[in-house]
């Protein structure tokens, strides 16, 4: 029996069991409770074996979550495929995957291993790390896995033949992908794309298998359709070819993993590729207060790329005295936004609510730092979601420990930093090193200052550490912290590391750690002092993860995606935080405002954005976003008036800003990574990197260093490039 309070749409959703379906929604319409019902009903109302459906979620939690919710209504029941399409493929793999020869305990490679692939990809093949960032090597290696053609050099060639493929190519590109091939191959490893293109050309090349499975998945639910990328789709539409019962739920106007390639456009073609499909629409908002929903329907009115789906608000507001629970607030400097959130905060848990019906949600996962710090002065607990919390993150660890380099130099701060970057520096050398400061009765540094000119110390890259932190040492008194810092990041070659590895969030935090040392040098007597400056840091960083109790929550945007609170706080309501900074097309504007609309409706009874107009009083200046602007001002409360003409100054930026966004949507480049081109000046080369605006990094053999060129430059596309 279905439960009273399903709506009548969502009843049809549940019971329409036959055939394609496409439910369309907006947030909070209850897509994931209709399809955790539609489970229910499968199982319980018609008899169906769980053995037979395949659920598919957008993350680990989310199936956890549902799992947990659907045991609540059938008692224990095994519920095993109910899973994202990354764990489908890797079962499937170990069931099946003895058809091309993978052993069932191959390995499942994460991104922090491809790194780690990747590093002895280029020592082994002697890559100069300058000539190619890991970050553009992953996007050669992703340009060559774009389909399953690949995979038959992955499973069944040896890692030598593979090895020494690399070694015989001329181009990097080719060298790049065949040694990471060869990497992979050695320990049977399957990164993210080898295990659905290895599912698809199972599902390819056995027919037998294939048509097993398809008969075994008769049924196939997919929650957060608007975003599957293309493959996904693809794989979807093939396991349910035979049963054709194919039910997928979504909201395009939450399509917000574009960069991972889905696309709004994926869900809005379902119902014409996929005949007779049933297509629902649920068009009701059961999650928050009207003008909440208001609002967000003002914001994404503004996208013009759409299907519209937003909403009626079905929560009464039962308090008259206010007419709206959306506030803006808006302030002068970061600091002074941050004590009126610890404010509210205060004022709503005053008024009887608890902790964790809290959430901040952000942009960026840096910017969770000065909230973090001001949570922990303030006594309220909190913890971050998505991710690490800032004083916990590898390199902000790292960075500190450079710090205490030029104060104690003690053996921790030493451990952590005597091989990162990597100086060869391994647990023989550490071993000995230990032996050497226990029989001096000295500390690990002491050791091996004194010992550096002997085996096995005496190392190029040891030496030029010990010289690095001994000019830095010497230089350090006096010194402003901010100055130290800087001194210490370039002399041990550290920021330069994370910038030849191209990980871009690790070299944002460490920006925002300079962000925490200005902070610091505004706020305190003493701006040279290191040691204050770290007890600062060390107070932070104790108090991670040691909320036991109920607490508020900090997560990313994207991680908040599916998720509802009852007060949901935006920090950095702003331009360039949201919208990014890096925005520099229409589309990606829309994209950035369905972000910002996903921040918005996550919020059941109380909305608040936040905006700073600089991070300290005299740094750079921000406007508030530009969404603020597009938002239906009836349904808001400020907290304060807009200053006189700060309203006209704002829109006058934005409208000369809005002129740089291309508006031509963004086309796909004629060019790729690990094509051969010739420019009329410049000679033959290889393309190395496309940027989303077109532009094309390329090594010329006549140049010393790669060129950038821009969109629309003079080159030719030669033959006997990739493939
Ligand atoms: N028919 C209903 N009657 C009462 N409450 C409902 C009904 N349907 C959904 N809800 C409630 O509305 C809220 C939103 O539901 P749900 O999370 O399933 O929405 P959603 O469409 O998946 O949202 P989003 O896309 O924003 O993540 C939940 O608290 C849910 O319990």
């Amino acid at each position: 029996m279905l439960p009273e309070t399903l709506s009548p749409a969502q009843r049809e959703a549940v019971e329409t069991t036959e055939g394609p379906v496409c439910v369309i929604a907006g947030p909070g319409a209850g897509k994931t409770r209709t399809l955790t019902h539609r489970y229910v009903y499968l199982v319980r109302d018609l008899g169906v074996n769980p053995q037979n459906i395949l659920c598919v979620t957008f993350t680990n939690k989310a199936a956890q979550e549902m799992k947990a919710r659907i045991r609540a209504m059938t008692g224990d029941l095994d519920l095993g495929q109910i899973c994202t399409f990354h764990a489908f493929c890797v079962r499937f793999l170990r069931d099946e995957g003895y058809a091309v020869g993978i052993p069932k305990d191959f390995v499942v490679i994460d991104e922090d291993d491809e790194a780690d692939l990747l590093a002895e990809v280029y020592e082994t093949f002697a890559i100069p790390g300058n000539l190619l960032k890991f970050s553009a090597a992953m996007d050669v290696i992703g340009n060559f896995k774009d389909d399953s053609n690949y995979v038959k050099d992955l499973v069944s060639t040896s890692p030598e033949a593979l090895r020494a493929k690399a070694l015989a190519s001329p181009d990097i590109s080719k060298k790049v992908f065949y040694g990471y091939l060869w990497s992979e191959r050695k320990i049977f490893g399957f990164d993210f794309d080898d295990v659905i293109w290895t599912t698809f050309y199972i599902l390819d090349h056995f027919e037998s298998v294939r048509r097993r499975w398809q008969e075994r998945l008769q049924y196939i639910m997919v929650d957060e359709y608007q975003d599957v990328s293309n493959d996904q789709a693809a794989l979807a539409n093939l396991l349910s070819e035979v049963n054709k019962n194919l039910f997928v739920v979504g909201d395009p106007d939450q399509t917000i993993y574009t960069w991972r390639g889905s696309s709004p456009a994926i869900m809005l073609r379902f119902p014409k590729s996929h005949p007779h499909c049933r297509t629902v629409r649920l068009l009701e908002n059961y999650r928050s207060l009207p003008s909440i929903v208001l609002a967000a329907n003002s914001l994404i009115s503004h996208n013009r790329d759409r299907f519209p789906v937003a909403g009626r608000p079905v929560r009464a507001d039962s308090d008259p005295a206010r007419p709206t629970r959306v506030v803006y607030d808006g302030e002068k400097t970061e600091k002074e936004a941050l004590a009126w959130l610890v404010k509210s905060l205060g004022y709503l848990h005053g008024r009887g609510r608890g902790w964790e019906e809290f959430a901040v949600l952000y942009r960026t996962r840096q910017s969770s730092r000065a909230v973090e710090e001001a949570l922990v002065k303030a006594g309220i607990p909190y913890r971050v979601w998505s991710g690490v919390a800032f004083y916990a993150r590898r390199e902000v660890k790292d960075a500190l420990c450079y710090i205490r380099m030029m104060t104690r130099a003690d053996d921790a701060a030493f451990m952590r930093t005597v091989n990162a970057p990597k100086r060869g520096f391994g647990p023989k050398k550490a071993e000995a090193l230990k032996a050497i400061a226990r029989a001096e009765g000295a500390t690990l540094y002491e050791a091996l200052l004194g010992h550096i000119g002997e085996k096995p110390f005496a190392t190029k890259p040891l030496r030029a550490y010990v010289e690095a932190m001994e000019k830095c040492r010497a230089a350090a008194p006096g010194r402003r912290v901010s100055d130290v810092f800087n001194m210490v990041m370039a002399e041990s070659g550290y920021e330069a590391a994370l910038q030849l590895s191209g990980e871009d969030e690790r070299l944002n935090n460490i920006a925002e750690l300079r962000q925490a040392i200005a902070q610091y040098e505004s706020d305190a007597d003493n701006p040279d002092s290191l040691s204050e400056f770290l007890q600062r840091a060390s107070v932070f960083a104790e108090d991670i993860g040691e909320q036991k109790g109920p607490a508020m929550k900090l997560m990313t945007i994207h991680a908040a995606k599916g998720l509802e609170f009852p007060v949901v706080y935006v920090w950095g309501f702003s331009e360039g935080i949201l919208p990014s900074a890096r925005t520099s097309t229409v589309e990606e504007m829309e994209e950035e405002r369905r972000v910002a609309y996903v921040a918005m409706t996550r919020a059941k009874d109380l909305l608040v954005l936040m905006h700073a107009q600089g991070t300290t009083e005299g740094s750079a200046f921000r406007y508030p976003s530009r969404f603020f602007f597009e938002l239906d001002r009836s349904q808001l409360r400020l907290v304060r008036p807009l200053a006189e003409g700060e309203e006209e100054a704002a829109r006058e930026a934005l409208a000369y800003k809005e002129r740089f966004l291309t508006g031509e949507p963004e086309k796909k480049s004629w060019l790729a990574p690990g094509d051969r081109v010739r420019h009329k000046v410049f000679g033959e080369g290889e393309v190395l990197q496309v940027e989303k605006n077109g532009a094309v990094s390329i090594r010329f053999e006549k140049l010393a260093t790669p060129r950038t060129l821009m969109a629309g430059a003079p080159l030719e596309k030669l033959d006997g490039g990739r493939g």
